[in-house]
């Protein structure tokens, strides 16, 4: 079982449900008559996504966005690419967008001057995790769910080698279990 190869829960389930309900709360306050775009970045946003979203008590729309900075194991390259585009124009509209975690935060800075630059009113970040002593750009969430300190996470979202994204809480995971896959 998953759960043997967890070193420690930082989130706990209980925890990422209460704080999506809190943030859902503001949100539906921030953007009544709004009708924002609320844009998930694929593929680690979307259980975030969906336990946000469904907190959100007025209307809004969705869209996704492929953008990936990592490129396997625990390291990134640095390097932004878009993968996926929008289906739809974020001209004149309000959009937020959905994270799973902010760590360099060269992704977030990449997505927020594209959405600007193609016009759009307004754009908001959303994250469930904010590792702060990882920034090398300027750039902060206006929501921040977590503030945790710089490890490795796995978990809602969060993947090693792509796995792990389906665990119900945030954590590290044990030594050997690196050892094993690298
Ligand atoms: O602040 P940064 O250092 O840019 O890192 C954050 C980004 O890294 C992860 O995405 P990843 O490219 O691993 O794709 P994934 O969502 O499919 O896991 C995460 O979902 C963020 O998008
Ligand atoms: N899975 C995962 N992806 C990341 N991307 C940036 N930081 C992290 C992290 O701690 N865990």
């Amino acid at each position: 079982m998953l759960e043997k190869t967890i070193k420690k829960v930082l989130v706990t389930e209980e925890e990422i449900c209460a704080k999506s309900r809190e943030i859902g709360q503001i949100l539906t306050q921030e953007y009544k008559d709004k009708n924002p775009l609320m844009v998930a970045i694929l593929k680690g946003s979307v259980p975030f996504f969906a336990e946000l979203t469904k907190r959100i008590d007025t209307h809004i729309e969705m869209d996704f966005m492929v953008v990936s900075s990592y490129h396997g194991g625990t390291s990134s390259s640095g390097e932004v690419k878009m993968i996926k585009d929008l289906d739809t124009s974020v001209e004149g509209r309000d959009i937020v967008i959905v994270e799973d975690i902010i760590d360099t935060g060269r992704t977030l800075l990449y997505l927020k001057q594209l959405l600007l630059h193609r016009k759009a009113k307004s754009v908001k970040i959303v994250t469930l995790v904010d590792k702060p002593e990882g920034r090398v750009v300027e750039i902060e969430a206006d929501y921040v769910g977590f503030s945790l300190p710089n490890e490795f996470l796995v978990g809602f979202g969060l993947d090693y080698d792509e796995h792990f994204r389906n665990l119900p809480y945030i954590g590290i995971l044990k030594e050997e279990v690196y050892q094993t896959k690298d």
